[in-house]
């Protein structure tokens, strides 16, 4: 990390006066104003002014500190007091709370700078492309694999070609702006029983009609056309009113070629793969009661009338589903975990869920919401298990991010990563993503992964690559 960049993460936020830590990072609020600004610089730039290196470098997988740690725990998290090598317990102030084991963590300069970026600022967002293959698979469709050495000796005689200056040119600048939109993501069916789940031809007729229309006319011809129905409806014209209405009827009844009927029934079969083509894939968002939803679901459409929210755990009791044009269907489950729910109910909704996640093959990602104030909890790790063993793909989301100090975010994210890589087969641990409904950081991000886990690809847009710098 450079000083440049390290003045201009110290400019953003924390470093600042107290009033302007607060405007910068709404989180800031509850941090103490008589602090003095020494007190209030972020970790990693304590690290940097005790060592003169910087901590550029990948993020750390272990939670062991990478530099001059505060007293090690020997154990990563739970225990509050330690054992000695004998075993006998020591004394009470040789143990070390929870509290100081967790501020022990060291996270890296880098992650620090991403979670910055992520946390901060109504607009601001980070996409981490080095790390992230999926990132990478999604924007770069242009970039043809080079031999590595092939590159460097490019790179010696400045012959690069121009597909790769545009990789090198790329992201920070360019990939960063593109903007992905949900707009009109509206509501189109609830079920608070495992019965009155909607199927999925059905949520697809509710959101593309047309198709069904086609199929229906060419069924009623065809229909038409079959002898025995032909009798019956034969048997009907004779009572069929004269007029208008009873001109339509002996129409239908023309006969049609053998060649006609076969047309026919090719553009219903055709119709028909094209319905099970068309059938939406779906994206659950799961959580913990009140840990934020309903309200992700209405920044993630930039409409507060999208969902209904409520600071009063257990608002959504239904499993709802909500169209994203022709895309995708996303689904807002009931919260688990809600200790003030009738029993009835709670057995109920994991009923619902459970029987949801388990049956639905168009179900193509489940993103797990965890309250980044928190981390995992044990009704978290209970619901991840349970995904885990119906061998379910889940990406967990660290929520209300702008509540939780950077540092402390960043510390989060490892212990929560760890856990995930430790325990859960079927977790996506290279990456968690972190978003703040309030400020809207980390939306484009998980944007980007809905669209890409649907199978539509973000492509940026011809007109906005750079000119090649190459003479
Ligand atoms: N500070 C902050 N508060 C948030 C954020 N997201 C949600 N909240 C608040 O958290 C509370 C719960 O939000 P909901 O979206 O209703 O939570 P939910 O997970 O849908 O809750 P259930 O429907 O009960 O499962 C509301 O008071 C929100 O204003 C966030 O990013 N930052
Ligand atoms: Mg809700």
């Amino acid at each position: 990390m450079s000083i440049a960049n390290t003045r201009t993460m110290l400019k953003a936020g924390i470093t600042s006066c107290p009033t302007n830590a607060a405007r910068t990072y709404p989180g800031a609020r509850h941090l103490s104003t008589t602090q003095t600004c020494s007190a209030r610089l972020p970790y990693f730039h304590k690290q940097l002014t005790k060592n003169e290196k910087p901590l550029a470098g990948a993020v750390p997988n272990s939670l062991t500190p990478l530099v001059t740690p505060p007293p090690a725990p020997k154990k990563p998290f739970p225990s509050s007091s330690v054992t000695s090598s004998k075993g006998t317990p020591t004394s009470s102030t040789e143990s070390v709370s929870k509290r100081q084991q967790f501020r022990s963590i060291t996270p890296s300069a880098q992650l620090m700078n991403e979670i910055r970026i992520q946390g901060l600022g109504s607009k601001a967002e980070s996409w981490s492309f080095d790390k992230s293959t999926r990132g990478n698979k999604t924007i770069r469709p242009w970039d043809k694999k080079l031999d590595p050495e092939a590159f460097k000796q490019l790179q010696k005689e400045k012959r690069l070609p121009a597909k790769q200056v545009w990789f090198e040119q790329r992201t920070s600048k360019i990939v960063e702006k593109e903007q992905v939109k949900f707009p009109g993501m509206r509501f189109v069916a609830g079920a608070g029983t495992t019965k009155s789940v909607p199927k999925e031809e059905l949520l697809l007729k509710m959101t593309r009609p047309d198709l069904f229309d086609d199929l229906e006319e060419i069924e009623k011809l065809l229909q038409d056309q079959d002898p025995a129905s032909r009798t019956k409806s034969t048997e009907t014209t004779e009572t069929a009113p004269e007029g208008e209405e009873g001109q339509k009827a002996i129409k239908a009844h023309i006969p049609m070629s053998a060649e006609e009927i076969q047309k026919l029934k090719d553009r219903k079969r055709a119709l028909e793969l094209k319905i099970r083509d068309s059938v939406l894939q779906e994206i659950a968002i799961v959580g913990r009661s009140n840990v934020g939803k309903s309200t992700m679901l209405n920044t993630l459409t930039e409409s507060p009338n999208t969902a209904r929210v409520s600071s009063k755990p257990g608002l959504t009791r239904q499993l709802n589903f909500y169209k994203c044009g022709d895309k995708f269907v996303v689904v807002d489950m009931p919260g688990y975990g809600f200790a003030f729910a009738k029993e009835a109910d709670k057995a109920n909704w994991k009923e619902l869920i459970e029987d949801y996640i388990g049956q639905r093959k168009t179900l193509k990602r489940i993103y797990v919401m965890i309250d980044a104030r928190h981390g995992l909890k044990a009704a978290d790790k209970e619901f991840l298990a349970m995904l885990d063993s119906k061998s379910k793909k889940f990406q967990v989301v660290l929520t209300k991010c702008d509540l939780v100090p950077p540092p402390d975010l960043a510390r989060i994210y490892m212990v929560t990563q760890e856990e995930l890589k430790k325990t859960y087969r079927h977790a996506i641990a290279e990456r968690l993503l972190m978003v703040s409904s309030y400020t809207g950081a980390g939306m484009n991000t998980l944007r980007k992964d809905m669209l890409f886990v649907c199978g539509q690809n973000i492509l940026v847009r011809e007109r906005e690559r750079p000119q090649s710098t190459i003479r």
